[in-house]
C-alpha cells in the first residue's frame, strides 16, 4: 500500500506543477484547462463597493479632484475635492494620486471576425486587448465573421459564440446588403434581435457574403431604421470610372504605396458622400426619413468630403462621421516601401490632408474617433511579398487607440476632455448607450485610469495582446499614456498588465 502511494504522489506532483506552469504561462490555455466561473474571478477587486480618487477625473463638468462612489457595478456619488470621500467608513478607497481617471473608451468600429475566422481575431483575444488599452465596450462590425451578420440567425451564432471569452461589453452592428434590403421581415427580424443599427459598403467589401449596396438599398435600409431609432454606418467610398482615376506614379509599383494610394483618390469617399447627403436631407426633423441617422465611418479624406458633410449638418441632416487615429498618426509620404501594415481603405493620405483632419477634430466637425480594427492572417497581409495592391486592407490597433490618440493628439492641442468625448460619449451616444461614456452618476461604472505622461516603446517586450501583434503598424512607435487599470461595469477586469481570471463582458443588445 506504501509503495503505491509513493508511486502515486510523484505523478500527482508532476500534475500539478503542470497546471500551474500552464496558468501563468498562458492565461487562454488556462481558461482551456479550469473552468472558472465565480463572479469574484471576473474582478481583481476583492468588494463591490468602493471609492476611486483621483486628482484627475474627467467628468462631463470638468476635470476634477475628487472621489467616484461605486456600487454593484454603478457609480453612485462623486464628490469633489480630494481626500475628502464622502463616507465617514472609506472602508475601500483606491487612490490613483495624479493618474487620470476616465470613462472607458467605447469603439464602435472593429472587427473581431467570429465565427468563422478566428485565426484573424476572435473575441478572446479581442477583449482582452481591449480591456488591456483602457476600451471597455466595442461594437463588432457584421463582417469578416464567417457567415457575416445579416439575419436573426446570424447574430444567434455571434452570441453564442461570445459565451466566457467577452472580457469587455460588446454590442453588434447587423449588415445591411442588397439581400435583406429588399425584405424587411429579415431585416426586421434582424433589428428585433438586438443589433445596435446596421453598416452597409458603397463598394466592394473584400468579403463574399457582405456584397455592396446601392443608394437604392440604402433608403430601403433608412426607411427602416427610422422606425427602430437606430443608425445606418457607412463605409462612403464609390468606385468611379478610370477617368477619375489619377496617373498611377511610380510606374505602378506595387510596392510602392503611392500606387495604391492612387487607386482610391478623395473622389471616391466624395462621390459617396454626395449620395449620401441627398438621402440624408430626408432626416430632418418633420422630412420623409426623421429618426433615421447616417454615420460615415473611418473618413479619411478632409477637403471635398468633409465640407458635404459640414454642410448637411447644417441644414439639420441627422448625420455624423468618424475618423480613426492611423489618419491623423501617419501620412502616406512616409509609409515605407512594402510595409502592406499600413494597408487599409479608405487609404492613409498625405500630410497635408492629415493636418486639415487634425483641425477638423480641434473644431468639432469630427464627431468621434474608432478604430477600425480590423486584422487578418501574416498571409493575407504578405509582409514578405510587401505588395500593397494585394495585401489585406486593414489597420490593426485595438490595444493602442488610447496611447496614439493622445500622442499624437497632443502635439496639436487635443485635450483630456476632448479625448472622452471623442471616444467615449460620442459613441455611446452613437450606439444608442445610454448608461455609458461618462462618469456620471447612475451610469455604469466602466473606467480607465491611465498615466498620460508615462512613454513606452511598442517593442518586443511589450504585452501586446492582440491575436497578430507584429501586423500592427503601430509596432516599433515610441508612445505615452500608459493603462494602469481598466473596470468593466465596476469589475477591475485589468490591472498592471493582468487580465482578471475569468471574462465577465456581456452582450449588448438593443430593446
Ligand atoms: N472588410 C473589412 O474589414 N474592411 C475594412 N478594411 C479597411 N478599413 O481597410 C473596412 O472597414 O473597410
Ligand atoms: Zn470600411
Ligand atoms: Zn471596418
Amino acid at each position: 500500500m506504501d509503495s503505491l502511494v509513493w508511486r502515486v504522489l510523484p505523478l500527482l506532483a508532476i500534475l500539478v506543477s503542470f497546471l500551474i506552469f500552464f496558468y501563468f504561462k498562458d492565461p487562454n490555455t488556462a481558461q482551456l484547462l479550469i473552468k472558472l466561473s465565480s463572479d469574484d474571478d471576473c474582478t481583481l477587486l476583492p468588494y463591490d463597493h468602493y471609492w476611486i480618487s483621483s486628482n484627475r477625473i474627467v467628468t462631463p463638468q470638468g476635470i476634477i479632484s475628487g472621489s467616484v462612489e461605486i456600487d454593484k457595478g454603478k457609480i453612485i456619488s462623486i464628490v469633489e475635492g480630494y481626500g475628502k470621500k464622502g463616507s465617514s467608513k472609506q472602508e475601500q478607497v483606491i487612490d490613483y494620486g495624479e493618474a487620470v481617471v476616465m470613462p472607458g473608451l467605447i469603439d464602435v468600429h472593429v472587427h473581431l471576425d467570429e465565427p468563422g475566422r478566428t485565426d484573424w481575431e476572435g473575441f478572446l483575444t479581442g477583449t482582452r486587448a481591449a480591456a488591456a488599452g483602457g476600451v471597455t465596450t466595442v461594437v463588432d462590425m457584421p463582417l469578416n465573421n464567417h457567415p457575416t451578420t445579416v439575419s436573426k440567425e446570424t447574430l444567434g451564432l455571434k452570441l453564442d459564440a461570445t459565451k466566457n471569452k467577452i472580457y469587455v461589453d460588446v454590442g453588434f452592428w447587423g449588415g445591411l446588403i442588397p439581400e435583406n434590403a429588399h425584405n424587411t421581415t429579415i431585416l426586421e427580424g434582424l433589428l428585433s434581435a438586438g443589433v445596435l443599427g446596421l453598416k452597409s459598403f458603397m463598394c466592394p467589401s473584400g468579403i463574399n457574403d457582405f456584397p455592396m449596396t446601392t443608394i437604392d438599398h440604402i433608403k430601403e435600409g433608412l426607411s427602416v431604421l427610422a422606425k427602430y431609432r437606430r443608425p445606418l454606418l457607412v463605409h462612403a467610398e464609390i468606385e468611379l470610372d478610370s477617368k477619375n482615376h489619377l496617373e498611377p506614379k511610380d510606374n505602378g509599383d506595387s510596392h510602392v504605396y503611392s500606387t495604391y494610394l492612387n487607386t482610391r483618390p478623395p473622389s471616391w469617399e466624395q462621390g459617396a458622400i454626395e449620395e449620401l447627403v441627398g438621402v440624408t436631407k430626408d432626416t430632418i426633423i418633420g422630412g420623409p426619413l426623421e429618426g433615421a441617422h447616417v454615420h460615415i465611418v473611418h473618413l479619411s479624406d478632409s477637403s471635398a468630403s468633409l465640407d458635404l458633410i459640414k454642410k448637411a449638418k447644417s441644414r439639420g441632416d441627422s448625420i455624423s462621421v468618424e475618423t480613426c487615429p492611423h489618419y491623423l498618426a501617419f501620412s502616406s509620404e512616409e509609409i515605407p516601401n512594402g510595409d502592406t501594415r499600413f494597408k487599409c481603405s479608405p487609404p492613409i493620405r498625405d500630410a497635408f490632408n492629415k493636418e486639415k483632419l487634425r483641425e477638423a477634430i480641434l473644431e468639432g466637425h469630427i464627431d468621434l474617433l474608432s478604430s477600425d480594427h480590423s486584422p487578418t492572417v501574416p498571409e493575407l497581409k504578405l509582409l514578405e511579398e510587401g505588395d500593397f495592391l494585394r495585401a489585406w486592407g486593414g489597420i490593426s490597433s485595438l490595444q493602442f487607440n488610447l496611447p496614439v490618440a493622445w500622442s499624437y493628439g497632443k502635439k496639436y492641442g487635443v485635450t483630456l476632455e476632448q479625448l472622452s468625448l471623442l471616444w467615449s460619449k460620442k459613441p455611446a451616444t452613437l450606439a444608442g448607450l445610454e448608461s455609458k461614456g461618462a462618469i456620471a452618476v447612475g451610469n455604469h461604472a466602466d473606467i480607465v485610469v491611465w498615466q498620460p505622461e508615462v512613454e513606452f516603446e511598442l517593442n518586443d517586450d511589450y504585452p501586446v495582446f492582440l491575436k497578430h501583434p507584429s501586423l500592427s503598424a503601430y509596432m516599433g512607435r515610441k508612445l505615452s499614456g500608459k493603462v494602469l487599470d481598466t473596470f468593466v461595469r465596476g469589475n477591475l477586469v485589468f490591472r498592471d498588465g493582468k487580465h482578471a481570471p475569468a471574462a465577465c463582458g456581456v452582450p449588448i443588445l438593443a430593446k
